[in-house]
């Protein structure tokens, strides 16, 4: 059916080719590492020119130990991908230009199914999608090979992922067995078929159809609109390769890591290595079926390897290496830090920089240098940034924009002189924009980003989080040595008092310090709520209960987002007393609050439990106390979610939530897995896992 239909069309492609970037790869040796006779065909009906050459990677990989199914699918692809790569120079005498590796796997209950080994098997794995909706995740792994003079072979390696949603009708065990009996499901993940007799099992597909028939062609042309088009414009990938493997030679962090053998070194990537370590379960990782098809690029760059053709020894050039891993999920691969690209001082989830500097006693290089003065300098920035906004200089720009520095000062009731500094800071720093006159000092205005985050009543204000940052975190962070010496926290020595309970002994017992904590709060969860409350399909849950909602900010994200839910913000009584302050002008009834302590007092009842960034706060032994009190509440079904900064499973980013860990308060940063397995131990299954791409990640779990 599938092929008729592609056969059909295939006789305009074979001369015209409609994506352009396919035509990129015109005249470069591209050869797909898979056998599939389904992949092959959606390639070449795409109009792509390649030779096939089937991995001999044995897809044996342990899958208990990858936390979400498509690091799996990304992993297996991977590391065909690699193989073949590494084979052709000495096997086939030629170096690819490409390789393209793929694996596709079927996602229900937490399970990963593959191709089925025999008819019991296909039986098994057809009747447990039969009347449920699975995931479809297909890893792709673009592999680009650039030979040098020397013979040795540059491997660049590119990986993202695709998920599609199917739902399966109720299937009857005739009917199961007559679709076994017809041998269709023998070779195809999860025991099916989408693009022939299996396609009438399906009762709807969410998301890229060719994903579940093998490859996700789209996201492939993204990939490659990305590879050829942004990153490499000039000379196709020779400056890609350029900045990916300019400047390395420390080599001792990549040297020394590398097996022989290329494969194996792929899956000791810290990342997979961390897999290995990880005692999680499997779980699906997974947005919303309406997101599926467009928001799972997980593109990353690894490091630019260099192996020998001969005899597999690895090697890295000499030439000092910057590198940035991007997995930013809608603008895909992303090269930065290239000598005309400012790196980020505190890099996002997924970026990685590491410069390494040529010789100890060798010329320094101006970016590395660079990056050094500005780790050096943040703090300044920061002061001036929370300073400028303790004298609401912004909010006074924003009244009144055009006042020179001698009028500002006269409204902060400051010195002409510091008011010129810290005005003129602000201005390098991009938070405000200054326009010269004749004779005269320049005039101020603030930039769209003071306009959008600085001031006090701009609807995404992070005027509160600064001043928390200002008067509680600066402080914290003042003590770090000790902190880091005697491995506690340190709020004796910055607040002169000691606590217990950082809420009720130190935020809530002064009522403007306690303000400010909600304000700062109630910024954090209305910049970054929405995306939370959005992170899954909640439409089952009708009643949810925010514990610790704090002003209900992120209440109202939720009943805005979810139009069949009503919320109630679990607080303590010091909280809840003071939320007419924070009340939105369209008050929404269904959002209410109860007053108590969620560690001694009953909890209300509800289907959907959440807890944004709560559980950091709190030791294991309190977490596991809270989480048994929900237990407790909850009847099977119920659901949990969790939102916080989840530390990656090898503990090497995001670097924001390694940084806020530094602050060393009671509780801890844990990663996705860590609270998985916590959960677990309460009852709860992790259902999806979401990276949300802004400050918190999110988990959905089902009370079992
Ligand atoms: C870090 S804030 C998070 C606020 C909110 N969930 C958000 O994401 O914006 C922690 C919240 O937990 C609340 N909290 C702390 N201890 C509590 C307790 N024992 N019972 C109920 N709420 C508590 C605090 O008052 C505060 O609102």
């Amino acid at each position: 059916m599938f092929s008729n239909l592609f056969r059909e069309q295939s006789d305009e492609r074979a001369t015209m080719v409609l994506n352009p970037v396919i035509s990129k790869l015109s005249g470069k040796l591209v050869v797909l590492a898979s056998a599939s006779p389904r992949r092959l065909e959606i390639l070449r009906n795409a109009g792509l020119r390649f030779e096939v050459v089937p991995s001999w990677f044995k897809e044996t990989l342990d899958k208990g130990l990858y936390t979400a199914p498509h690091e799996y699918a990304v992993e297996t692809a991977k590391q065909k991908a690699l193989e073949v790569a590494r084979r052709m120079p000495i096997k086939h005498l030629k170096t690819p230009d490409i390789v393209i590796g793929a694996d596709t796997i079927v996602s229900v209950d937490g399970m990963i199914l593959e191709k089925p080994v025999d008819k019991h098997d296909a039986y098994r794995m057809l009747s447990s999608l039969s009347g449920k909706e699975h995931s479809v995740f297909t890893g792709v792994a673009i592999v680009l090979c650039h030979e040098k003079e020397n013979e040795e072979v540059d491997y660049q390696l590119i990986d993202f992922y695709e998920e599609t949603k199917v739902k399966f009708a109720d299937l009857s065990e005739d009917m199961l067995w007559e679709y076994i009996n017809s041998g269709e499901p023998m070779d195809k993940a999860g025991g099916y078929g989408i693009q022939a007799l299996g396609g009438m099992l399906v009762e709807y597909v969410h998301g890229d159809f060719l994903n579940v028939v093998g490859f996700p062609l789209n996201h492939f042309c993204k990939q490659l609109d990305l590879i050829y088009n942004r990153c490499t414009s000039s000379s196709d990938q020779e400056s890609a390769s350029a900045r990916l493997s300019k400047s390395s030679p420390h080599p001792t962090s990549v040297l020394t890591q590398l097996p022989h053998n290329l494969t194996d070194q792929s899956s000791q990537s810290p990342s997979s290595s961390a897999k290995h370590n990880s005692s999680a379960s499997l779980r699906p990782n997974s947005p919303p079926a309406s997101q599926t098809h467009h928001t799972h690029g997980s593109p990353s760059f690894s490091p630019v390897h260099k192996a020998k053709k001969e005899d597999g020894d690895s090697e890295v050039s000499e030439s000092s290496r910057m590198l940035v891993n991007s997995f930013s999920k809608d603008r895909g691969a992303e090269i930065i830090g290239s000598d005309n690209t400012a790196l980020p001082l505190i890099p996002s989830r997924g970026q990685v920089i590491e410069l390494n500097v040529a010789r100890e006693d060798s010329e320094p290089k101006r970016e590395d240098l660079q990056r050094i003065m500005e780790l050096m300098d943040g703090f300044k920035a920061s002061k001036a940034l929370f300073t400028a906004s303790k004298l609401c200089v912004f909010d006074l720009l924003h009244r009144s924009p055009g006042l020179d520095s001698a009028q500002m000062a006269q409204e902060i009731k400051a010195s002409v002189k510091g008011t010129e500094c810290l005005l003129e800071a602000c201005v390098s720093l991009g938070l405000l924009k200054s326009k010269d006159r004749k004779c005269q000092k320049p005039v101020y205005e603030n930039t769209d980003l003071a306009v959008r985050f600085l001031r006090s009543d701009a609807s995404y204000s992070l005027h509160g989080y600064i001043q928390h940052c200002n008067n509680t975190v600066w402080p914290l962070f003042s003590h770090l040595e000790s902190a880091v010496l005697e491995g506690s926290h340190q709020h004796e020595k910055a607040f002169g008092k000691k606590t217990n309970d950082l809420f009720q002994d130190t935020y809530y017992n002064n009522q403007e310090i306690k303000l400010r904590f909600m304000r700062a709060m109630h910024s954090i969860a209305k910049v970054t709520g929405k995306d939370v409350a959005t992170a899954f399909d909640l439409s089952t849950f009708k009643t949810a209960c925010d514990l610790g909602g704090c002003t209900g900010a992120m209440a109202y994200e939720f009943t805005e987002a979810h139009p069949g839910l009503t919320v109630t913000v679990f607080d303590l009584p010091a909280v809840v007393e003071m939320i007419e302050h924070f009340r939105p002008q369209h008050k929404d009834n269904r959002v209410s609050f109860v007053a108590g302590d969620f560690f001694q007092d009953e909890l209300p009842k509800a289907d959907l439990y959440i807890l944004a960034r709560i559980l950091h706060d709190w030791s294991d032994e309190k977490v596991h106390s809270l989480l048994s009190k929900i237990a407790q509440t909850c009847t099977p079904g119920c659901g949990l979610l969790l939102s916080e900064i989840f530390l990656d499973e090898d503990r090497k980013g995001p670097c924001r939530g390694l940084l806020q860990a530094l602050s060393m308060s009671v509780g801890k940063q844990r990663s996705a897995a860590e609270y998985t397995l916590l959960l677990k131990s309460h009852g709860f299954i992790t259902a999806h896992v979401r990276h949300t791409d802004n400050l918190l990640d999110a988990m959905l779990c089902i009370r079992v």
